[in-house]
């Protein structure tokens, strides 16, 4: 017989796999919640996205609670008590269900015998938890980010570093973008709003629609038959600003899963897209994307630092390096990135990022368009880059987009609803 599941152990389990052992929660949360029901997946999401969000001060407040914080094989008792704290600080689970369940959870992971310790510890906490506050605290729990990544952002962004790392620490809306080769952005919102699903639009994009609450995408009409992508507001700006026209050769030269790429081809539905990824199994996805939107591209697996490798002697009117990056404008949506990233990690980035662009700039047809984006807020990975190549490629002209400044166009995830991102447009003469 199947074991009963048990939300609380399985979402320690997942904190464990991305904390110790450095595994991206986007990847081993939907393996975890292929096996549940749509609400069980709903509240494994909920715990296992708040518990790494939160970490800090969860490890804070259980710091004062055990003279011994759980080490070695019991480690991920530890994650269960963060689990166990987190419902009761941050959720309406009512508090008996959340202990309750929380203590039982020892026993789907075998470890029985601590029971007694994991239900003294929550309730230990119970009451005292009016003792946990953060205002005196050091700033990496305070504002619930590794001590590396504040000094960076301080050091970029001095008068709005507090706001990036709230909005860090927010929920992030959920934006679509509307395939206007089916409907216009009226027409199908008019088809949501009869669904019962409110949404909001934006001058930014004129396909985006920003919904009032997350749904699954089941209830979006016609998701399946292409109406429709999930897209955030500051990603669907890349291929706005990219600008394709009908019949162009377009290269997308970092392309998986193909959220950009499917983009240019709803924008301009007979160019000719060659989309290109260094990881064969995010290739695939931009294949599910391009079928389920019946949009056709020429896929290749390739590192786009080596083009003379996968293509023969071809140029493009328009290259999009949406390039590899240390993702720190999309801490929100993805809050193990706080966890994962290091410090060392940035100039590594800048490097490969500057290669690909290197590369990619040959490629590029006399007066051409080159659009490099990247969704970090690091100045190394963005105005820093762009400059070096601006003043080492006489051949290059960058245009200032709306917004922007010489050094390309900045968005933070404190501004204007959409992820951080960046964009620098570049003419080759
Ligand atoms: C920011 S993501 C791209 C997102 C994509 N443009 C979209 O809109 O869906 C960066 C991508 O670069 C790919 N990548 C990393 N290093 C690469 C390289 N050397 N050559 C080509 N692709 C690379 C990664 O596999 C990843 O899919």
């Amino acid at each position: 017989m199947k074991n009963t599941v048990n939300l609380r152990g399985i979402a320690a389990q997942l904190v464990e796999q991305v904390i110790d052992k450095g595994q991206s929660l986007s990847t081993v949360l939907p393996q975890a919640q292929r096996q549940l029901a749509d609400k069980d997946r709903a509240l494994l999401q909920e715990l296992s996205f708040g518990v790494i969000r939160f970490l800090p001060q969860l490890d804070h407040i259980i710091l004062q609670l055990m003279d011994k914080p759980m080490k070695g094989k019991q480690r991920v008792i530890h994650y269960l008590l963060m689990v166990g704290i987190y419902q009761l600080r941050h959720t309406r689970v009512p508090p008996h269900a959340a202990l309750a369940e929380t203590v039982q959870a020892a026993v789907s992971l075998k470890r029985h015998s601590l029971k007694g310790l994991i239900n003294g510890v929550l309730r230990t906490y119970q009451r005292r938890q009016s003792e946990f506050t953060f205002e005196h605290v050091v700033d990496s729990v305070k504002y619930l980010h590794p001590s590396w990544f504040i000094n960076r952002i301080k050091a970029a962004w001095p008068d709005g570093w507090a706001s990036i790392l709230d909005a860090n620490n927010s929920r992030p809306p959920m934006w679509l973008r509307v395939n206007t080769l089916h409907h216009t952005r009226d027409d199908w919102l008019n088809l949501l709003q009869e669904a019962g699903i409110s949404a909001t639009t934006t001058p930014l994009s004129p396909q985006a629609l920003c919904l009032e609450k997350p749904v699954g995408v089941t209830l979006l009409p016609g998701f399946q038959a292409g109406w429709v992508t999930v897209q955030d507001l500051s990603a669907q700006r890349c291929s706005l600003y990219l600008d394709p026209q009908p019949g162009e050769k377009i290269l997308d030269i970092c392309a998986a899963p193909g959220g950009k790429t499917t983009h240019i081809l709803e924008l301009a539905n007979n160019a000719e897209v060659t989309a290109v990824d260094i990881d064969e199994q995010r290739l695939s996805r931009v294949a599910e994307n391009l079928e389920r939107l019946k949009l056709t591209a020429r896929l290749i697996c390739g590192d786009g630092r080596y083009p003379d490798q996968w293509l023969e002697d071809q140029h493009f009117d328009r290259i999009l390096l949406d390039a590899p990056c240390s993702a720190t404008g999309v801490i929100r949506r993805h809050p193990d990135i706080k966890w994962l990233r290091r410090d060392s990690d940035i100039s590594e980035l800048a490097i490969l990022q500057k290669e690909i662009l290197e590369a990619a700039w040959r490629r590029l047809k006399s007066g051409g368009t080159l659009l490099y984006a990247t969704c970090s807020i690091l100045p190394e990975e963005n105005s820093r880059q762009v400059a070096d190549f601006v003043a080492s490629h006489s051949d290059a002209r960058h245009v200032i987009l709306p917004g922007g400044t010489e050094q390309g166009l900045q968005v933070l995830p404190s501004e204007l609803g959409g992820d951080g991102f960046f964009y620098a447009k570049l003419i080759k003469h």
